[in-house]
């Protein structure tokens, strides 16, 4: 059952609930219908109170994509009773993240953002304080000057994540990213190394699971709708008890966070339980930012926000990146020995991979390249909203309109990508000269796995480096090959997860003294 599914299936539950909405909604319709906006672009008719809500299915990326051979790549439609236009084209993505950024950095209000975090980065308007959190979260996080200082972790990482490998054993790779990608963010952030640890204590293990069940539960909520967002009957009846679970979750937050903060401020951090690091942590840095303002600009409010979103943005999409491209190159053993070719050659074999080897890593490069136009993490983006009427392509497009732009279906374009759904990282190699130069950063509206604009990922840079890193790492250090089938499913849901985890068996194919260092 998708997300939306998911959503509903509590309204069913409580059917007293849905006689009066239903009554209120009938009523509401009518007014709804007579103010309906004239020259829209194309799109589903769409049923009343729900709109087209029901024909977005587990995985909407696709049910959109499939609509759009229908309606064309500039499309509306009405989802509950939020308009919505949908972008399918290179053409179209451009128009909004480039042509019209302005009107269309906004984003739309979502009550799951607005309770778990309030004055947060990704889910509010690029407002004067919105943009001084901005600036930190750049400086103190994701700059050059940040990702360098950090290399150490990144390494140190990455050698426990391939020294924990068995040779000739059915490995579960995902597990593996996962806790790799996972210790990376909070050694950055809280300055703790929580996964793959021997000897924890209670309250450590404690710790470790409520870390663990706070990123699902924020992961699962934010990929919920909210019936709230979208049918303004509904705003005033928590009908399917989320605004409960956000809240319930908001305050878990606060006191996982208000504990770590605590340690932060009346420890030494040589005395830190579980502390790994001596350099400046990003809470530390937010902290003194905290101090230094007299908490005018920053309050622990937004320290938590800020913390908590750090890791929904970038450790989850980093670990499931990881994953899909390492599951294309196992099911591609031609490619696996070409990027082995290139790593022996670049690297050689008495050593391991060094993020500084990256810019002789071409065809990795293109290898991670190729697997995010496949699989982008976030199909349709995090949505944006328009806030000022506009006109596209002839239509008239009103404000408060919600924007999705399908990268799934963009990188998927028979019309852009010759034999699009094959899995060749050559494309981007003079393979195929349209793509030679083409890349991610945005500037190409045929690949855009981070989107483009004023609203494009901030941590882009820290991203692709772990992910190629990590990649490169595994593919050298073993020999891989896959004990049944590959499973390339994709789960239910707004972000898209492999259905299956990967698991493979992974043999040594360096020397062991090169997995000691
Ligand atoms: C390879 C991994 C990643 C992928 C595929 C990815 C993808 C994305 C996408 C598609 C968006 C939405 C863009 C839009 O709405 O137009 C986004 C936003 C964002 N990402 Fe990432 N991301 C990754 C890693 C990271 C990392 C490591 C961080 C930082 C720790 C990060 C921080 C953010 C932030 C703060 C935003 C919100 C930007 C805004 O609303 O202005 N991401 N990301």
């Amino acid at each position: 059952m998708g997300a939306f599914g998911v959503a509903f299936t509590h309204i069913r539950e409580d059917s007293g609930l849905v006689e009066y909405a239903v009554a209120v909604l009938a009523i509401y319709l009518l007014m709804v219908l007579i103010r309906r906006p004239k020259n829209l672009p194309p799109g589903p008719t769409g049923l009343p109170i729900i709109g087209s809500l029901h024909l977005l299915g587990q995985r909407p990326h696709e049910r959109l994509a499939q609509m759009a051979h229908k309606y064309k790549p500039l499309m509306s439609l009405y989802l509950g009773q939020k308009l919505c236009i949908v972008a399918t084209s290179s053409e179209t993505a451009m128009e909004f993240l480039k042509t019209q950024d302005n009107v269309f950095s906004s984003r739309p209000p979502l009550r799951g953002a607005e309770i778990i975090f309030p004055k947060d980065i990704s889910f509010s308007d690029i407002t004067p304080e919105a943009r001084q959190m901005r600036k930190i979260f750049h400086l103190q996080l994701i700059s050059g000057r940040r990702i360098e200082e950090s290399e150490h972790i990144r390494a140190e990482e990455i050698a426990q994540m391939v020294r924990s490998i068995p040779s000739g054993k059915v490995v579960n790779v995902k597990s593996c990213l996962d806790a790799m990608t996972a210790n990376i963010f909070t050694r950055l952030i809280i300055g703790k190394r929580f996964m793959g640890r021997s000897g924890m204590d209670e309250a450590e293990q404690k710790e470790l699971q409520d870390f663990i069940e706070i990123t699902d539960e924020i992961d699962l909520l934010l990929g919920t709708p909210n019936p709230r967002d979208l049918i303004p009957a509904f705003k005033w009846v928590d009908l399917t008890g989320l605004d409960k679970r956000y809240t319930n979750l908001r305050s878990r937050m606060e006191s996982f966070l208000s504990k770590i903060i605590a340690e932060h401020r009346h420890k030494s951090q040589k005395d830190r339980v579980m502390t790994v690091d001596t350099h400046q942590d990003f809470l530390d840095t937010l902290l003194h930012q905290m101090d230094s303002t007299d908490g005018q600009e920053i309050t622990e409010q937004v320290v938590t926000s800020i913390i908590w979103e750090a890791f929904a943005a970038g450790m989850e999409t980093s670990a499931l990146v990881s994953e899909w491209t390492m599951a294309e190159v196992l099911r591609n053993p031609h490619i696996l020995k070409k990027a082995q070719d290139e790593l022996d050659t670049e690297v050689g074999q008495t050593r391991r991979v060094q993020e500084s080897d990256l810019p002789k890593l071409k065809y990795l490069k293109a290898i991670v390249k190729e697997a995010l136009r496949l699989h982008p993490i976030i199909p349709t983006l995090v949505p944006h909203q328009s806030n000022a009427a506009c006109k596209a392509f002839g239509y008239d497009i009103p404000a408060k309109t919600q924007l999705m732009v399908n990268v799934w279906a963009i990188g998927r374009d028979p019309a852009v990508w010759t034999n699009p759904l094959d899995f060749d990282p050559e494309r981007f190699l003079g393979g195929d000269q349209r793509h030679v130069g083409t890349e991610f950063a945005g500037k190409s509206f045929e690949l855009l796995p981070f989107g483009s604009g004023r609203r494009m990922c901030m941590g882009m840079p820290l991203g692709t480096l772990l992910v190629e890193t990590g990649i490169a790492n595994l593919l050298h250090c073993f020999s891989w090959s896959l004990p049944t089938d590959l499973d390339m499913s994709e789960g239910v849901g707004l972000s898209a997860k492999k259905a299956v985890p990967l698991c493979a068996v992974a043999s040594s194919r360096l020397p062991s003294a090169v997995f000691v260092n």
